[in-house]
Order: C-alpha cells, then sequence, then structure tokens
C-alpha cells in the first residue's frame, strides 16, 4: 500500500464520538474538514493528496443532529408525541397494514427482512414501517413516477409526513408509521431530513467536494440510522453513550451510501449524474470525461482504491456501535455491514470496472452471509467502544 493514500484525521458528526482522532472538546465542525492539499506524499513515484475521512460540514441540519439524539434519548419523549394521542386505530386495520410493510421489505429486501426476524414483534414491525416510508420517499425520485418530480411533490409528501406524524394517516402503509411513532421515539427530523435529500438530488448532480457529499450521504441514509436506533434499542448492558452508539449509526448510513455511489457509477453516469467529489477526480489527474469514456485506466484504479478504503473506515467505525445495540436487533445491522463490505470486494474482483459492470453479491454468497451475520452479534464478538 503506498504512504500516499493514508487516510486523514476523524472527526465526528456529534462530538464526543468513537474511536481515534476525536474532535477535541470545543473544536469547531468547520475544524473537521480534514482534507489538505498540501500534504503531498513523496514515498511514491506518482503522488495524490491523500482523502479526507470525514469532512463534516457546518451545516445547520449537521448541527441538529446532537439534538435530534437528545430528544430521542428522553425517556419523556413518546408522551409528548402528538401520534401518541391521536393515532388509535382498529387493531386489524393495523395488523394489515404492518402485514403489508412485511410483504413489501420481504420483497425489496430480502436479506434485510430475514434479519430482522429474530428482534422483537414490536420492534419489526417498526423496522418494516420505516423501511417502507423510506422506500417509498426514494421511489419519489428513482420509480416509475420520477418523471413527474416536481418541488411541489416533494412538499406535499412533506405535509403528508406531519400528517403521520400528528396521527392523520393518508392510507395503511402511513398508518402503520404512525403507530410506529407513536410507540417509539423517533423525532421527524431524520424524517425530512431524507425528504430534503431528495430535493438536493433533484437539484444537482455534481458534489464539489467531500463535504457535499457527506451531506448528501447523511439526507438520504444517515438519517435511516437515526431513524433505526430508538427502534434498535441500545442494550441495556451496554456503558456506551447514546451520542457515540448515533455516531455509528451515521457512519453504517455513510457507508452505505457510498457503497451505493461506488456501486453505481457507471449506471449513474448514464443519468448524468457523478456523485464522486469533482476536487477528488481532479486531484487524481480525473474528470467527468473519464467516467462517460468508461475506460478503466490506472488512475481510475488508484483513485478508487482510495474511496474503497474511505467507505471501509466507514464501515469499521459501524462495527463498534452494532455491538451495543440489543441484542436482538444486532442481525440486521450486522447483515447490512458485511453485505456491503462484499459489495466493495466485488467492486475489487471486477479490478474496479464499476464503469461497465455493476458489483454483485450473489444470491448463495448473500444467504451465507447470515450465519457469518449472527456470530457476529453474540456477546464474544462484542467490541467494546473505546470511548463513552
Ligand atoms: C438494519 C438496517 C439495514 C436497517 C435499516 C432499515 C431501513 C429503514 C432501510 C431504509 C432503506 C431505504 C429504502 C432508504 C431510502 C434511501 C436509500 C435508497 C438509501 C440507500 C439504501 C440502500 O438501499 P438499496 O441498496 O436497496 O438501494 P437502491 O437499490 O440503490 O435503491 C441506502 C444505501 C441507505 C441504507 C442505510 C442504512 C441501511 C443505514 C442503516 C443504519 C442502521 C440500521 C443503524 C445501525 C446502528 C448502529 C449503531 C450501527
Amino acid at each position: 500500500m503506498s504512504c500516499a493514500f493514508s487516510l486523514g484525521f476523524e472527526a465526528r458528526v456529534l462530538g464526543g464520538g468513537v474511536g481515534r482522532g476525536r474532535l477535541s472538546a470545543g473544536a469547531s465542525r468547520a475544524e473537521a474538514v480534514i482534507a489538505d492539499p498540501r500534504r503531498i506524499s513523496t514515498c511514491s513515484p506518482q503522488v495524490f493528496p491523500r482523502l479526507s475521512k470525514l469532512a463534516v460540514p457546518p451545516h445547520s441540519d449537521l448541527l441538529a443532529v446532537r439534538e435530534i439524539v437528545e430528544r430521542q434519548s428522553k425517556d419523556t419523549f413518546i408522551g409528548d408525541s402528538p401520534a401518541f394521542a391521536k393515532a388509535k386505530f382498529h387493531p386489524v386495520f393495523l395488523d394489515q397494514a404492518y402485514d403489508r410493510c412485511r410483504h413489501i421489505c420481504a420483497e425489496y429486501a430480502k436479506t434485510f427482512y430475514l434479519g430482522t426476524l429474530l428482534m422483537t414483534k414490536e420492534r419489526q414491525k417498526a423496522i418494516w414501517a420505516i423501511y417502507v416510508w423510506c422506500r417509498r420517499t426514494d421511489e419519489l425520485v428513482d420509480g416509475p413516477n420520477a418523471v413527474h418530480m416536481t418541488s411541489a411533490v416533494l412538499d406535499r409528501w412533506e405535509q403528508r409526513l406531519d400528517d403521520i406524524f400528528n396521527g392523520r394517516p393518508y392510507d395503511d402503509l402511513d398508518a402503520a408509521l404512525s403507530d410506529t411513532v407513536a410507540n417509539f421515539p423517533v423525532d421527524i427530523k431524520p424524517f425530512r431530513d431524507m425528504i430534503e435529500g431528495m430535493r438536493m438530488d433533484t437539484r444537482k448532480s455534481r458534489y464539489d467536494n467531500f463535504q457535499e457529499l457527506y451531506l448528501y450521504c447523511y439526507y438520504v441514509a444517515g438519517t435511516v440510522g437515526l431513524m433505526s436506533v430508538p427502534i434498535m434499542g441500545i442494550a441495556p448492558e451496554s456503558s456506551a453513550s447514546a451520542q457515540a452508539v448515533y455516531n455509528s449509526a451515521l457512519d453504517l448510513g455513510i457507508g452505505n451510501q457510498l457503497v451505493n455511489i461506488l456501486r453505481d457509477v457507471g449506471e449513474d453516469a448514464t443519468r448524468g449524474r457523478v456523485y464522486l467529489p469533482q476536487d477528488e477526480l481532479a486531484q487524481f489527474g480525473l474528470s467527468d470525461e473519464d467516467i462517460f469514456s468508461k475506460k478503466v485506466t490506472d488512475k481510475w484504479k488508484e483513485f478508487m482504491k482510495e474511496q474503497i478504503k474511505r467507505a471501509r473506515s466507514y464501515f469499521n467505525q459501524a462495527e463498534e456501535g452494532a455491538s451495543q445495540l440489543d441484542k436482538d436487533s444486532r442481525w440486521p445491522v450486522w447483515s447490512s455491514l458485511i453485505l456491503y463490505r462484499q459489495i466493495l470486494d466485488a467492486i475489487e474482483a471486477n479490478d474496479y470496472d464499476n464503469l461497465t459492470k455493476r458489483a454483485y453479491v450473489g444470491r448463495a454468497k448473500k444467504f451465507l452471509m447470515l450465519p457469518l451475520a449472527y456470530t457476529r452479534t453474540l456477546p464474544s464478538h462484542n467490541t467494546q467502544l473505546r470511548l463513552q
């Protein structure tokens, strides 16, 4: 491994984080921007600046994450929820609504669905309802009706979200989510932020740097981590702080989204989209034209190696928090971790050709991974969080 590519200092979204290089108290998020173009190694004939690891931009939606965690960690939260007072549905209707969520989840995310089967019934239902809302939100911009997408559509979707949280669902799938948010301490902000991510996606097709990309990844995937932890629960025996566990949840979301981006570079390019930081492409002597020409050059391979390394480092950090979740909730999280790592392995196995090939994890490999993920949920594999 060339020392030119070492990853930079790490900083945490929530401060007081896990692992190496956390921000010292009082350090601003702006200081967490760590790409340093002047740091060019001399130990390799072809030199590249190092990539930033976690360039957390000082954006208000990222600053608000700490408050989301605090609100979601409050004991009184559930009683405060408007949906708690209003969402009273007939149990048969609710059972059917959750059952539809279960079917959708089983159809679209089989491996993840299998992983939920060890969770308590209440948690399973809640995570399926959240999954369905996220999937429907994503379908607005990515699904068959995406051609009809306008900002008014997303505004209406956000209004509908308010109604869900106020116990006034539009349909049965919404009702499942109304019931979920009445039963679990889930804040509305991560849901709003995911919609914001969809807005960003419709407005923007280039990312100047990793900070911009990080914000996008937070919106569309880090938010899933924030929504999921209150459902999955932190193990009563864990001595980790909620902030540290949420940091890991964000890391898993960001890591997963980075993998999605790396897997889909060629496909996105055919839609005129490049989700790779423009400044990093330039640092490696690459540009959009290299992506559109779909030639896997040595420069591209070096660039990809670094992008993969960065995605992996998010998973390494996510592991720490995954082991602090309630034990019956760990399986789907470990499955997701292992599966997305395998996609990175598949990109390597394709010799970094993600321009003309889609990295793929076969069905057999996916199912074989499930018992492996299960062993990681056992106490013998429990990683201790290094910082509380
Ligand atoms: C355990 C687990 C995986 C739970 C999450 C369940 C859930 C609610 C998933 C919603 C996913 C979804 C449909 C999001 C919409 C936006 C989107 C498409 C995001 C991308 C997902 C990948 O889906 P897929 O590969 O099917 O996408 P396409 O085919 O390209 O459309 C994302 C990459 C985001 C996924 C993010 C997560 C799964 C974050 C998971 C984090 C946690 C569950 C927190 C775990 C806690 C700790 C402490 C580690």
